[in-house]
């Protein structure tokens, strides 16, 4: 096995001790491994597409947190390399998601194995930008958390500092409707989130039906603003009880579009991705990840 690691250096807290067990594990057992480290964003998309386009190794490792995963799979779309995913960020969605060991041995283990399971990530695209997610978009006062929380915030703190960074946004989002349409059917929301698979913010869960085994996605709408709302759906979240909070809906659909206002923040996997309007489909291909 020929395995190039991808190593997003700003990623979660003090990560360098498992990369480096994790690498010991896999050249223990014969494998050639290269670690390769991001230097700025979007720099896990430029290496994981230069690294297949080159023919150079069997396995690609994003070794990282979810923004990392779905950067390193954006430059493998297309490809039928196996993605190994070392969960070294901050909420690790997808790796809680999918049942990804976080131990580096356990997850050196099931890379060698060669266990995989074929997903299909989200495709969402904003003016001339294409990019892939895996677990969730949304737009709304989670995205503008999302926007603002820092990432010197992130390692002192950090999930909890997403939570402390609500709270400062509730005191000044001002909840504009936002205007979507679901399979083509108009609606207007003050808050969506567009799931690949159940869990949200680490192991909450948010769209129990929702799996990134198949196509589509959960939609998670809410039908009405305020701070009230968003800290009765936050409870509902840590008592994984969505179904029982008023005013929040889900539905299942292929083809999102985001359309106004244009200010309104959007994040997918827990980073950043601009604002409206945006538009959300199947990636083109599916890809196979390391379980
Ligand atoms: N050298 C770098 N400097 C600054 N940003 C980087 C660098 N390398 C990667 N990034 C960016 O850091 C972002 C955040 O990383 P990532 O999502 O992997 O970690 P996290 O936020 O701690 O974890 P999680 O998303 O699981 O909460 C990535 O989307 C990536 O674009």
């Amino acid at each position: 096995m020929r395995i190039l690691v991808i190593y997003n250096p700003t990623a979660g807290r003090r990560r360098l001790g498992r990369l480096r067990q994790f690498v010991r594990c896999l050249e223990a057992a014969g494998a050639a491994v290269t670690v390769a480290a991001t230097a700025h964003a979007g720099h896990g998309r430029i290496l994981s597409r230069a690294a297949w386009q080159a023919g150079t190794v069997t396995h690609i490792v994003a070794a990282g947190g979810d923004g990392t995963i779905s950067e390193v799979a954006d430059g493998l779309s297309g490809s039928d390399l196996t993605m190994g995913v070392l969960p070294l960020g901050t909420a690790n969605v997808l790796a809680h998601e999918l049942g990804i060991p976080f131990a580096p041995a356990d997850n050196a283990r099931a890379l060698l194995s060669g266990a995989s399971r074929t997903i299909w990530p989200g495709q969402l695209q904003t003016g001339t930008q294409t990019c892939l997610f895996m677990q969730m978009a949304s737009a709304g006062f989670d995205a503008q958390v999302v926007h603002h929380v820092s990432l010197r915030g992130k390692r002192l703190l950090g999930r909890t500092a997403y939570a402390v960074q609500a709270i400062r946004e509730a005191g000044r989002y001002d909840f504009p409707p936002l205007h979507v349409t679901i399979d083509g059917e108009a609606c207007r929301t003050f808050g969506v989130v567009v799931s690949k698979g159940r869990f949200y913010g680490g192991r909450h869960v948010l769209a129990p039906e929702a799996t990134p085994l198949r196509r589509g996605f959960s939609v998670t709408l809410l039908d009405a603003p305020g701070t009230g709302q968003m800290a009765r759906a936050g409870l509902g979240l840590l008592r994984d009880r969505p179904d029982q909070v008023p005013g929040m809906r889900r539905v299942r659909a292929s083809h999102i579009r985001l359309i106004a206002p244009a200010c309104a923040p959007v994040q997918h996997d827990g980073d950043a991705s601009g604002h409206l309007p945006l538009v959300i489909s199947d990636a083109p291909f599916p890809l196979r990840i390391a379980v």
